[in-house]
Formats: structure tokens, sequence, C-alpha cells
């Protein structure tokens, strides 16, 4: 046990180093046990605190249940035979014996960014019961600025005022499937903290883990706005390539081989237009600061929002266009919905498009099957659809999401077999020139 507070940041990592810190990490989730595994590796004794007895019990044997992360498997495996690597369902225990407290637990949000915050507030409720003079607690939870000095009457409970404990944000810049990668160093960490002695220990505490160092904000706060302004500067500059890639349509031209020159200028990055947005992520943090705007008109910001959530839409247009094209209606027409998580690579589903391009297809009449190659029959028929792994008697192929899959579909063995030969691309993942030379009626977003 040694208090962080007052001391250098390279006192501070040397200490890390040389095992004499106890970090406890709340959620043992796609960020928390990554950021766990990391900072065991580098010398922390660490205790992994989570909910779920499952979770707990498959670390403590040195398992790793988050499949999607690259080298996970290894890095918890040999940090829990180390002995520095430990996970308990409890958190007040874990709080006591430990000198930082990094909160990394789920931050939903409603479509409206209406959050629900009640794992925070539960943690730092456990927290507030094993606080002690000169600890640490550190959010890395995504949420609106402001969040994490809300939990300061709550962790005051402890009978300490702030001062005695240091508090501070870290966001967590990554994303699931590069999560070691990012944490290790990928980019820098941006840290934001109560007073001055926070800031130099967790400037120490995480160089321990970040090759590219830390970038110590004015305020908590302005580290909170950092990570959602990332969020919605990815949503804003989505809704753009969207629009622009409406327009091209409209004018018979292909926004791909556009956006792709435009963007050999530096200053220039195009995003990719699609069939919508989705994920815990880019469609939640704009609400963070709209639902935070009082006085400001942050008319940008909602707008590239109805953009993006109108895309679902487009593709469902663009499928009776196709369909109409074929000759076929879509009532009673049998289509093939390919993708259900919300982008390729990950299997999550908040805020799919693939929802809302399923119940307007079927609102249409179609007859509406499914295939994701990370989901499941069950996956399909939660989200209305029928499960399928063929193209047998199929009269439109619709791509939802841009699994790798189906970037390398066999095109001419799918002609062969379908009823009818459309194919209308959400994720721009097919050569339009290639489905066309086989026969196929293509539509694509922003494509001719
Ligand atoms: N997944 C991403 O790509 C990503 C990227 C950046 C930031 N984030 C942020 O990281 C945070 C965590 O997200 P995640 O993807 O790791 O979530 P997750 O759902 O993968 O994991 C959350 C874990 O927390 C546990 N948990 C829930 N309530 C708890 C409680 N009261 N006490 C202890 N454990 C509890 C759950 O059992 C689960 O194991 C969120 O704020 C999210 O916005 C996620
Ligand atoms: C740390 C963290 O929170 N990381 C986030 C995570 O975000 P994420 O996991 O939610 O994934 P995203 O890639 O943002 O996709 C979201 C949706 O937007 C669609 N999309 C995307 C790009 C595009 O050009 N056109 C689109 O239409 C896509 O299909 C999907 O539905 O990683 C991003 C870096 O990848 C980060 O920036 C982002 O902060």
């Amino acid at each position: 046990m040694v208090k962080l507070l007052g001391m250098s940041r390279e006192d501070v990592r040397e200490a890390i180093k040389n095992g004499d810190v106890t970090i406890a990490v709340y959620g043992l989730g796609k960020m928390g046990l990554p950021l766990a595994a990391v900072f065991a590796d580098n010398g922390a004794k660490v205790i992994g605190v989570d909910i779920n007895e499952r979770v707990v019990n498959s670390v403590n044997n040195g398992e790793n249940h988050i499949k999607e992360e690259p080298g996970l498997d290894e890095l918890v495996k040999k940090n829990v035979e180390a002995g520095r690597l430990k996970a308990t369902t409890d958190g007040i225990l874990a709080a006591k014996k430990a000198d930082v407290m990094i909160i990394l637990v789920p931050t939903l949000a409603d479509d409206r960014g209406n959050l629900k915050l009640e794992s925070v507030y539960d943690v730092a409720e456990k927290i507030s019961k094993g606080l002690e003079k000169g600890d640490i607690v550190i959010t890395e939870a995504t949420m609106p600025p402001g969040t994490t000095e809300s939990l300061i009457p709550i962790l005051e409970k402890s009978g300490l005022k702030l001062g005695d404990f240091g508090l501070a944000h870290a966001p967590e810049r990554t994303m699931t499937g590069t999560a070691i990668r990012d944490i290790t160093g990928q980019y820098p960490k941006i840290v934001g903290a109560s007073d001055e002695r926070t800031l130099e220990a967790v400037i120490g505490i995480y160089e321990t883990i970040n090759r590219k160092g830390v970038i110590p904000m004015s305020s908590i706060k302005a580290a909170e706005a950092v990570k959602v302004f990332e969020g919605i500067y990815r949503d804003v500059n989505i809704a753009l390539a969207n629009e622009l890639a409406l327009w091209c349509e409209e004018h018979g031209l292909d926004a791909i081989e556009i956006f792709n020159a435009a963007n050999t200028q530096p200053y220039c990055h195009l995003h990719m237009p699609g069939a919508g947005v989705g994920g815990h992520c880019i469609p939640i943090y704009p609400w963070f600061v709209i639902n935070l705007a009082k006085k400001t008109n942050v008319r940008l910001i909602r707008t590239a929002r109805e953009i993006n959530d109108s895309m679902p839409r487009h593709v469902v247009e663009l499928t009776v266009r196709a369909l109409n094209d074929a000759g076929k209606p879509m009532k009673g027409s049998k289509i093939l919905v390919l993708g259900l998580t919300f982008r390729g690579g990950v299997k999550e589903f908040t805020k799919s498009p693939a929802i809302d391009v399923i119940r307007e297809l079927k609102e249409w009449g179609a007859e509406v099957y499914a295939y994701d190659p990370l989901c499941t029959r069950e996956d399909a028929e939660r989200f209305g659809a029928k499960w399928k792994e063929d193209f047998k008697d199929v009269d439109a192929i619709v791509i939802v999401t841009d699994h790798r899959e189906f970037k390398t579909l066999d095109l001419k063995e799918i002609a062969a077999e379908v009823r009818t030969k459309v194919i209308v691309d959400g994720r721009n993942v097919i050569h339009p020139e290639e489905a066309k030379k086989l026969g196929f009626i293509y539509k694509g977003v922003g494509r001719v």
C-alpha cells in the first residue's frame, strides 16, 4: 500500500513497477479487462472488480472472455499466474486494498443520450466505503462533461473531503479489437484532475503503460469533453459523407471515387457514407452535448444525427428501386440482409442500422432473411428476420454491415444461386462494375 498523492510522476512510475501500488479496475469488460491486464503486466498489483461472477471466475482461472481482443488471452493468463491480476465481486474490499480505483463500467444511454449511470454510482458508493486518505479515484468510462465531479458527494460519504483523496478523468480512447495496442501507446492518454498533486500522480500512473505519454488538461470537465468531442467529430463527418453521397446519387456521380481523390489533400478527411451509424459511442456522444446545451444552438450536431438516422431508410428506398428495376414488387420478395451487428468484426447490436432496415423491409411486405458471421439464428430472429446461410431463391441481397467476409463474396457463385440478381450495398464493400458485369442490378450509397 502506498499513497501516491504528493509523489512525483517518476516516483509513481517506480512504485508501480516495483509492485508497491495496488490498482482496482471496476468493470472487466471489453475495456476494463485489457486495462487491468496491461497494468498488471507493468508491475501493478491489480484487483479487477465485476458484478458478474462468471467474469470473475473466468479471470481468476486465467481465462479471457473478451474474444475480440487480440493478445488478451496471453496477457490475462500470464498475469493471473504471476499473481499480479486477481478478480472479485467485492468492490468494497477492493477499495480498501487499492491505492488507485479506476471506474470503467458501462455508461449506457438511451437514443437521446439520457444516461443510465447506475453502474457508475454503484461503484462510487462501494469505493466510498473503502476510500482512504491519499487514494486516487479515476473515471475512464465515457461520460458527459461534469459527470465525474458529480461523484464527489458520494465519495465524500467516506468522511474524507476532496483533496484528502484525488479525483481524475482519463477517457478510454480505444475501441474493441485494438484495446491493448491503444492503451499501451497508439495515442497519448488524456488526463484531467482535481488538483496539481493528483494530476502529477495520474500522469505517472499512465506514463507507466502508455508509450505516447499523457496530455494533461486544465480540468476534469475538459478531459471528459475531449472524448465526447472525438465522437461528435466522427458523427458529424459521417453525416457530411452521407449527405454528399445522396447528392452524388442525384447527379449520377460515384461518391467513393470522388472522396478518395479529395482525401489525397492532407486537410480533407471525408468519411464513408453508409447504412447508418450504430454502436454505443458515436450515435450517443452527440446527445451528451445536445442535452447540456441550454443556450447554445447546437443545430449542426442535431442535424448530423438526423441525417445519419435517416440512412437505414435510404437503404430500404434503394432496395425498392432496385427491385422495381428488376420488375419485382417488394411485397413477397425474399430479401437477404447481410449483417446484424453495428459494424464489422464486433458482435455488438446497440443501435445497429440492421434493426431499422429489417423492420422497414418487413413493413413493405418483404420476406426478410438475415445472415451475420458473428451471430446466431436466435440473433436474427430477435431482429425479426429468418436465419439463412445460402442465397437460394433470394430476390435481393442487402449489405448492412462491413464484415470482412462480405468484402470477398463470390458474386459469380451467388449470381447462379439467387432468383433475382439484385444487390444493395449499404457499406460499399462490393465493386459495382464487377456486380453489374455478372448481371446484377447494383445500388450503393452514393454509387452509380
Ligand atoms: N467498447 C468500446 O469500444 C469502448 C470504447 C471506448 C470507451 N468505451 C467506454 O468504456 C466503458 C465500458 O465499456 P465496455 O465496452 O468495456 O463495456 P462492457 O459491457 O464490455 O463491460 C462492462 C463490464 O462492467 C461490468 N459491470 C457493470 N456494472 C458494474 C458494477 N456496478 N460494478 C462492477 N462491474 C460492473 C459488467 O458486468 C461488464 O463485465 C463505457 O463507458 C464505454 O462508453 C467503450
Ligand atoms: C474509444 C471509442 O469510443 N472508440 C470509438 C469506436 O467507435 P465504434 O466502435 O462505435 O466504431 P466506428 O468505427 O466509429 O463506427 C460507428 C458506426 O458508424 C459507422 N461508420 C463509421 C465510419 C464511417 O466512415 N462511416 C460510418 O457509417 C459504422 O458502420 C458504425 O455503425 O472506434 C472509432 C474508431 O473506429 C472511434 O472513433 C470511436 O471513438
